[in-house]
């Protein structure tokens, strides 16, 4: 038998790399076994070591809306790679992207590009904290807003998958900082808002990273109510939603402004890139123009100025991807209401456009408690059934399931002929 090159690899970078990967959610801990090491992606289908195709359902946690190795994007790349990679100088191309950037999205005025989206996050919160003077921060159990110290408090997505939501290392101190509120509950947030001490609510306007759970109707518009009635700042983190549920993310779709807004994975259009913006008072806070220091040696980097701008052209040139989106996600919608009809399955489908997560319970899932009911056991058989059907899902329940340009209806049929088949299995053909 050949060995499999997924399984040496992964044996190779756990000698070299804590275990075996650059990000914890790639490591396979909740479920165990090897992660495919992949060689190559095209449209929605990747390739690994060991020469096996998937259909991805990942995207690369999220950047990958228009699919993988789009011509418009890679063509951008290449011709920029050939002008030299980095320059520590301003160029036209970020001033480009700023500029679709504040076109795209509505409450932004002024923005500022970083290399990922959790120094888009720490900025962002940095510049509230200096415009409010005051020091908490209120953000939602089970939302993740990047691996900064302030985050890391009842944290989700991998944080949540390892069982480590409130990270060691972070100080006490900063973590007094940080109080939590339940997503979706506007009196838990009101509680925690009354004594003025909150410089900001950091809220996913759709969460994704304790699965994909939709805000409740009213939630957002009575945060924005919460926050005015309490001089405190809302910051939508959409680096998840942002040019993913509407070409102007979630606070296009909701109808909410936020104060300021972070943005990350599709914003590089699959190179690493984040950025935070909002109103120009608050923007003109960031050095230079103000005195809260940002920085960023590679920010700007002209690969990923040129990849982001080439996919926020595509998206803005492009809005029927949208109904396109919106027509896989509702063919799943059926897809699923017809196995749960069929088989009385316990099943929770929650879907925003083209972002949606399946749980293995019978819900409604509209919070954390809710989100994380599900049994363990029985989402590790679920993954690996998937896996070996030819579907790569995120290896956790904590993670957002997302649908691409490059999806098609064929597709949508595989994904839920694996489904049935697997639930049955998962749930035993009788249920
Ligand atoms: C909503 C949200 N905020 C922030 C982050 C942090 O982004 P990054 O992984 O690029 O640091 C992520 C993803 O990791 C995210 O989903
Ligand atoms: N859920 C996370 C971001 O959205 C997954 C990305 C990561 O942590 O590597």
């Amino acid at each position: 038998m050949t060995p499999s090159r997924n399984h040496t690899l992964f044996d190779q970078a756990r000698a070299v790399i804590p275990g075996g990967v650059n990000s914890p959610v790639r490591a396979f801990g909740k479920v165990g076994g090897t992660p495919p090491f992949i060689e190559s992606a095209s449209g929605a289908t990747l390739r690994d070591a060991d020469g096996r195709e998937y259909l991805d359902f990942v995207g690369s946690w999220g950047p990958m809306l228009l699919g993988h190795a789009h011509p418009a994007v890679i063509g951008a790349v290449v011709e920029a790679a050939q002008r030299g990679t980095s320059f520590g100088a301003p160029t036209e191309r970020e001033v480009g992207l700023a500029r679709r950037v504040v076109e795209m999205v509505p409450s932004i005025e002024k923005v500022r590009f970083v290399n990922s989206g959790t120094e888009a996050t720490m900025s962002a919160l940095r510049v509230a904290r200096a415009a409010t003077g005051r020091s908490g921060m209120l953000k939602y159990r089970g939302g993740y807003h990047g691996h900064a110290d302030a985050f890391l408090v009842e944290a989700g997505s991998g944080a949540a998958t390892l069982g480590v939501p409130d990270s060691p290392g972070v100080t006490p101190g900063t973590a007094a900082d940080t109080r939590t509120a339940e997503y979706n509950d506007l009196d838990d947030t009101r509680r925690l808002l009354d004594d003025g001490r909150v410089a900001c609510v950091f809220v996913e306007p759709v969460a994704g990273n304790m699965g994909c759970v939709p805000p409740a109707p009213g939630f957002l518009e009575g945060l924005r109510e919460l926050c005015d009635a309490t001089g405190t700042l809302l910051v939508f983190d959409e680096v998840m939603t942002g040019f993913r549920v509407a070409p102007g993310g979630a606070q296009e779709r909701f109808g909410v402004r936020p104060d300021l807004t972070t943005l990350g994975k599709i914003v590089g259009g699959g190179l690493p890139v984040g950025a935070f913006g909002g109103r120009t008072d608050l923007m003109d806070l960031v050095a230079p123009a103000g005195p809260v220091y940002q920085a960023g040696t590679l920010s700007g980097n002209p690969l990923a100025s040129a990849a982001g701008n080439a996919a926020l052209a595509f998206i803005a040139e492009h809005p029927e991807l949208y109904t396109h989106l919106e027509a896989l996600g509702g063919q799943l919608d059926d897809g699923i209401a017809r196995i749960r009809g069929t088989h009385g399955y316990p099943l929770t489908w929650n879907r925003v456009g083209s972002m949606a997560s399946l749980f293995l319970t019978e819900g409604p899932v509209t919070d954390w408690p809710s989100a994380s009911a599900g049994e363990a056991e029985r989402f590790t058989r679920f993954f690996h059934g998937m896996l070996a059907e030819g579907i790569y899902l995120a290896p956790s329940p904590y993670e957002a399931w997302f649908l691409s340009l490059a999806h098609t209806e064929s597709h949508m049929d595989r994904l839920l002929t694996a489904l049935e088949r697997t639930l049955a299995t998962v749930f035993g053909a009788s249920a």
